[in-house]
């Protein structure tokens, strides 16, 4: 699906140019881009949006008027970083937003400059939104994971100034389970190993030391999307699966789960990492687990590089306690593609490379056209949904608010979205201000801290947007008001 979203249909066929005339022939998708205008174009644009621009952020300063980030119909700028597939990219230029599309993520310096003055930013797991870099990002409403994983971005501090974050939740789930199912045959029959020393002429046919992996037991750390998709396709190769999460859930074919990492760790023959980058999983394979592992078992990581100690790693592959380990994930990954061998990380060490048996990529277990395609659509409309309706359903870090439709198409109507605090009363003050108008339809829900209202009104003349926008802004609970008309 790359249309533009259905909600955005009602929206009528304004001419967001300033010229304030209607074109019912008007390009619908082109329409909805352009509900963006300024405070000085209100009387020219009958469809704009004011965005507010948190002065502190801590959300604690109210911001004055001058303060107000207008946007003209092109307004939006996008940055994409880390190569994100064409088809996101082409469904937010077909916006109309300004869009720059990089291949690679910047070093911290190069970021905060780029981030300034961008609306929205997409990237993937190497770019690190920590609070440092996002309180420079004076624009910003939202950022768009072209991923699974979150663990790059400050999803707190996001939230508590008014940053939406989606991410793309299962598109590159095949991708990664598939991958596995690869590498573990691999591992099995040492084929990098018989690979390599062909690619230098060396002639090693040899049965010692391989195996079939019918019958053999998979063990599955984390059973979350990539982990059952996993465990389905494993059974279906005559394998044993058990699985250790820290959630019940229920077993696919006929896996079971375990109650301890350490039970799964003595019974698999292979063991499959696939669990979020959270304080609990930092190392959670190290000397210990290693050594509760069978002899001659397999470890194999595609989550974070932060799961596995890889000193611990190397020390257990020369001792011969392991037959082979397979790494997709690296604690301090290169920002782009090329040599990295010399450089000061530690990922790469020779210890690592030289060693038998082990298969080493390139953080590639979601780098599919399948999967970054469809992920390169769901973020994408998950991003213009949200810019230009308030939409947050699939948010990672707010509460999830939609509301059923737009009624734009009818005169004096417009969308209030108000994020702020999660704290008493702000409701009741928040209502005396839309109380005014007829209020047609509303939404609130709060996730921690912080809480998200949307609300469609009517009987709104232009002349008393503005004050109806200050008064919101006035509110001490006020993290970010937009309204869209
Ligand atoms: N190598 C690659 O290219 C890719 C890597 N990933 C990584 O894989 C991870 C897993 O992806 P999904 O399966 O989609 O995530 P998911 O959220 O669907 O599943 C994660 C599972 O791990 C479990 N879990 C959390 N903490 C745990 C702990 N301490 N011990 C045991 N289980 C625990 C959760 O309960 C959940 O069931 C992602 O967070 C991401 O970091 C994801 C996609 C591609
Ligand atoms: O989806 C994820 O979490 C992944 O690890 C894949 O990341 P990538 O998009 O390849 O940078």
């Amino acid at each position: 699906m790359t249309s533009t979203p259905s909600a955005a249909r009602e929206i009528p066929l304004r001419n967001g140019n300033g010229n304030g005339s209607t074109n019912p022939g008007e390009d619908l998708t082109r329409t909805v881009s352009s509900s963006f205008g300024t405070l000085d174009n209100l009387s020219k644009s009958p469809t704009a949006t004011f965005h507010s621009t948190p002065s502190s952020y801590g959300g604690h300063q109210k911001p004055s008027t001058k303060q107000l980030k207008p946007f003209h119909t092109e307004d939006i700028k996008i940055l994409l970083l880390e190569n994100v597939n064409k088809t996101g990219q082409e469904i937010l230029r077909k916006q109309g937003y300004q869009v720059e599309a990089l291949k690679s993520s910047l070093p911290e310096d190069q970021l905060i400059e780029k981030i300034r003055d961008v609306h929205v930013i997409g990237i993937r797991s190497k770019t690190q939104l920590t609070a440092s870099v996002l309180k420079h990002a004076k624009n910003l409403i939202v950022i768009g994971c072209f991923c699974i994983g979150t663990n790059q971005v400050d999803l707190k501090y996001a939230a508590e100034n008014g940053i939406c974050v989606f991410n793309s939740p299962f598109s590159n789930s095949r991708s990664v389970a598939e991958q596995m199912i690869g590498t573990i045959i691999m591992l099995a029959r040492q084929i990098g190993d018989r690979s390599n020393e062909l690619h230098q002429g060396i002639w090693n046919k040899v049965s010692a030391g391989c195996w079939e992996v019918r019958g053999k037991t998979l063990g599955i750390v984390g059973y979350g999307h990539v982990g059952s998709q996993l465990s389905v396709l494993a059974e279906s190769m005559g394998m044993k699966v058990i699985y250790f999460d820290v959630v019940n859930l229920m077993s696919m074919g006929t896996s079971s789960q375990v109650h301890s990492l350490d039970e799964l760790l003595k019974q698999a023959d292979f063991v499959t990492l696939h669990v979020p980058e959270i304080p609990e999983t930092r190392n959670m394979i190290s000397t210990h687990q290693l050594e509760q592992m069978k002899q001659g078992s397999y470890l194999l990581n595609a989550s974070r590089g932060s799961v596995v100690d890889i000193p611990a790693l190397i020390k257990a592959m020369q001792a011969g306690k392991l037959g082979g380990a397979a790494l997709d994930v690296y604690p301090n990954e290169p920002a782009g593609n090329g040599p990295h061998f010399n450089n000061d990380l530690n990922d790469f060490t020779e210890d690592l490379r030289k060693l038998k048996n082990v298969i080493l990529t390139p953080h590639i277990g979601g780098s599919t056209e399948e999967a970054q395609s469809a992920i390169g659509v769901e973020v994408a409309e998950s991003l213009l949904n949200y810019v230009n309706l308030g939409t947050t359903s699939g948010a990672v870090n707010m509460p999830e608010v939609s509301l059923r439709s737009l009624t734009l198409d009818e005169p004096n109507h417009l969308r209030v979205v108000y994020i702020h605090k999660n704290v008493p009363g702000v409701l009741r003050r928040v209502n005396e201000i839309l109380g005014d108008h007829n209020v047609d339809k509303q939404m609130t829900d709060s996730r921690g801290d912080v809480a998200y209202l949307m609300a469609d009104i009517s009987n709104v003349n232009i002349s008393e947007i503005k004050a109806l926008y200050q008064s919101l802004e006035d509110l001490g609970s006020r993290i970010r008001t937009r309204v869209l008309y």
